[in-house]
């Protein structure tokens, strides 16, 4: 491992395992993978995207290991988080011969990265899987943590299993072909750290945006391990989100039903709608009177500096109205008895989980296209 790769541990005993951060990791990914398999074969699942750009140095270097693979390609986009393309995986990977001891490697972002967890989650009752993520989204949030499911006609992750990794690979390499939109859906989530416990990696971020975006590796390194090592921690102190691990949902009960309200379609993207969601969360919060208007104003100026939308304006076309907009919140995985629960914030870096929120408030808040 050389000083540029950078490693961190979520600790979850006999299913522990490491995160890698840096470049040439998939170039190096055959040496990383080796020590987990039983036998000298792998699955891989891409989508038709990665497949062109990064499954070929992946699959070189399972060769110069001596590791026999077979890859699949999905369609590119939210929309393979289906039972549609579930079914014609396992299909696939039953077919192949995978076996209970093998192990299944997700080469992309978040939707390969959660389709393929949870194939492996159930195929032959759980086989294992290596998460080697293409996009920022999935370096600082998805690949780790093991949340793995589909979408629904219902809603959002509706269909799914905890089923954690054995590796991640974060190789900061590929970030180089990502196109910006995406890296900025990816910073949202990076941004959500910030804002749910660490100010101050909040006001490095606010120093060092241009940094990120420009492609600053010693930064993007930087912002990655930051964002893992805050994620580690929490996904080891509460595997099965009972209770702390529902801060990592801030702004995503409002973001998951404006993806519902688009279609799962590239009208907003994951990260695009946590970012919406994340800036009413904090106006939320200062209209209840738990944070200052001060800072939910910062929130919503950084996200907008960024280049992301954080106003439900920003969206191009109709939505549903605010009743509406709340029947799509009601599929949330956090509703208790039929309550929602928020992620609300009594300033940057320090969010709090409650479900004590006036409907009324709520409604008003998604009344208005522009909130002051
Ligand atoms: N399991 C979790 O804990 C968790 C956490 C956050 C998000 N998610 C899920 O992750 C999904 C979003 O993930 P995402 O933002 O990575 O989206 P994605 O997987 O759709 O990838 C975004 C786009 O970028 C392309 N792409 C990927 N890597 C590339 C690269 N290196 N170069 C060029 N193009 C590349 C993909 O083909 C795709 O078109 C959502 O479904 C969301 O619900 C899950
Ligand atoms: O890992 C978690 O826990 C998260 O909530 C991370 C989120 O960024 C992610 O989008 C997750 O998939 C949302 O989970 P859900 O349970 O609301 O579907
Ligand atoms: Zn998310």
């Amino acid at each position: 491992m050389t000083d540029t790769i950078k490693k961190v541990n979520v600790a979850l005993g006999d299913r522990a395992y490491d995160i890698f951060v840096g470049p040439g990791l998939i170039a190096n990914a055959g040496a990383y993978l080796k020590p987990l398999l039983r036998r000298n074969r792998v699955a891989i699942v891409t989508d038709e995207t990665v497949g062109k750009l990064h499954l070929p140095a992946l699959e070189k270097s399972l060769d110069a290991n001596g590791i026999r693979h077979s890859a699949i390609k999905l369609p590119a986009g939210e929309s393979t988080k289906s039972f549609a393309q579930l079914e014609k995986l396992t299909d696939w990977l039953l077919g192949e011969g995978i076996e209970r001891g093998d192990l299944v490697i997700a080469l992309g972002g978040g939707v390969i990265g959660d389709l393929t967890g949870f194939a492996a989650s159930i195929l032959r009752r759980g086989v294992d899987f290596a998460q080697i993520p293409t996009t920022l989204l999935s370096q600082v949030d998805s690949s780790v943590g093991g949340k793995t499911g589909i979408n629904t006609r219902q809603g959002k992750n509706l269909a799914g299993a905890f089923h954690q990794p054995r590796l991640v690979l974060a190789d900061t390499d590929a970030l180089a072909t990502l196109p910006m939109r995406e890296f900025l859906a990816g910073y949202a989530e990076v941004v959500k750290y910030g804002l749910i416990g660490d100010r101050d990696f909040f006001e490095w971020l606010e120093v060092n945006l241009d940094r990120l975006k420009e492609g600053d590796v010693e930064a993007r390194i930087h912002a990655i391990v930051k964002s893992c090592e805050a994620k580690a921690a929490i996904v080891a102190a509460d595997e099965r989100e009972g209770g702390v691990r529902a801060l990592l949902n801030l702004g995503h009960t409002f973001g998951h039903a404006l993806e519902a309200a688009t279609g799962f379609s590239n009208r907003l993207v994951h990260g695009e709608g946590v970012s919406i969601g994340m800036a009413l969360a904090f106006e939320l919060s200062a209209r209840l009177g738990f944070c200052t208007g001060q800072d939910a104003a910062r929130v919503r100026q950084h996200l907008a500096r960024a280049g992301l939308p954080s106003r439900l304006s920003d969206i191009e076309g109709p939505l549903p109205d605010a009743d509406g907009l709340i029947a799509l919140m009601g599929q949330d995985k956090k509703v208790v008895d039929g309550t929602l629960t928020f992620i609300l914030a009594r300033g940057i870096g320090d969010a709090f989980i409650t479900r004590d929120v006036d409907p009324g408030r709520l409604r008003a808040l998604l009344r208005e296209r522009e909130p002051a």
